[in-house]
């Protein structure tokens, strides 16, 4: 076995860029936020768009840029999920934080605006109530206190708070971007990892670069320094693709009794249910036999179903009834059939 890799630093932040033009993929928001660090005079920002494309690490960037080392600890808050979220912690912590003026300040080689930043990571997640008193602290505060909200979902923050704010909207990682970043990593770590691996590591992380490269960390740290595929996929908690494509399989004999000894043997493996459908839903969509209409009905099905899991249905019988109307649909069946 190849030599285990000692770890100490979590490499998602080992590896964060630290400036602004390093951040990747991001040009257009990148090419902006540059020309505004120029004259140091920032709007509130919203940041938003999927998990692990550079938003965090955007904006410690700008941060850092504008205050360097020195101030950054007395210059910028930075609350991310784990801190509480109600509406207290807007009217004490960020309050306290945001009302106290800072004046100008000499560093060699930074900006150091007269001005405080506070980043509030998972903005998403805060109360209506506590979106709202922070739409009055961003006004009261605005000469003494930046804010820098960073979400995925822009719809779930109120509008009167995403209006008063500069948006930035960050694009899914493409599979090169991984790839080259994946790449610097296994070279500074020194690790193996062949073509089919990096492509496997860049399928299950989905163009979400945190994800890829904790997945890439916990193989090292389990496997030692030479990776495969399939040392990626077990330290990930994704299904087999030949598992799922064998619940394909089952559906297309068109037979009940096939498919549900499939989907029993799948739950006594302890396969989670939620998400080999979601799995199955990429390799219904990408089948270039099955055509748009079947697909459709098996994608509604998917659907219901996913909200049954979530209310807490039993998997067995929800797994059962997808792949019983996969057989369905792709025998064109009408529903009232039943087996
Ligand atoms: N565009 C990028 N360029 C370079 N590295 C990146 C980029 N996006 C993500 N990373 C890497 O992934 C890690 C996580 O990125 P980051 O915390 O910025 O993601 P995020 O977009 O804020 O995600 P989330 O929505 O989950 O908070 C970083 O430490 C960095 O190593």
């Amino acid at each position: 076995m190849a030599p285990l890799v000692p770890m100490s630093q979590p490499w998602v932040e080992k590896y964060r860029p630290r400036q602004v033009k390093d951040v990747a993929h991001q040009e257009e928001v990148i090419r902006v936020l540059n020309n505004t660090l120029q004259t140091a005079d920032l709007p509130h920002m919203l940041f938003y768009g999927p998990p692990g494309t550079g938003k965090t690490t955007t904006a410690l960037a700008i941060a850092y840029q504008l205050y360097g080392p020195e101030l950054y600890k007395s210059r910028v808050l930075e609350l991310n999920a784990s801190d509480d979220r109600g509406i207290n912690v807007v009217r004490t912590k960020i309050k306290n934080f945001a009302a106290v003026a800072v004046g100008t300040a000499r560093k060699a080689g930074y900006p150091c605006p007269p001005y405080k930043i506070i980043i509030l990571d998972e903005a998403d997640s805060m109360t209506e109530d506590a979106q709202n008193a922070l739409r009055r602290t961003t006004e009261t505060y605005s000469k003494v206190t930046r804010f820098f909200f960073i979400c995925n979902y822009i719809s779930r923050i109120i509008e009167p708070l995403a209006s008063r704010c500069a948006k930035f909207r960050f694009k899914p990682l493409s599979e090169e971007v991984m790839s080259s970043r994946i790449m610097h990593i296994c070279n500074e770590e020194g690790l193996n990892l062949n073509a089919q691996a990096m492509s496997t590591l860049s399928v299950i992380s989905q163009g979400d670069l945190r994800r890829a490269i904790t997945y890439l960390q916990s193989a090292a740290r389990l496997f030692g320094s030479s990776i495969s595929s399939s040392d990626l996929i077990s330290v990930s908690g994704v299904i087999p693709e030949d598992v799922v494509k064998s619940l394909l399989a089952a559906c297309r004999s068109g037979e009940f009794d096939v498919a549900n000894k499939e989907v029993s043997s799948i739950i006594a493996d302890g396969y989670p249910v939620s998400q080999l459908m979601a799995q199955f839903l990429d390799v219904i969509v990408s089948a270039d036999d099955i055509p748009d209409d079947q697909k459709a009905r098996i994608c509604k099905k998917l659907g219901e179903t996913d909200k049954c899991l979530v209310d807490g249905a039993d998997e067995y019988l929800q797994l059962l009834d997808v792949a019983s109307e996969t057989i369905r649909s792709l025998f064109n069946m009408p529903r009232t059939l039943v087996f």
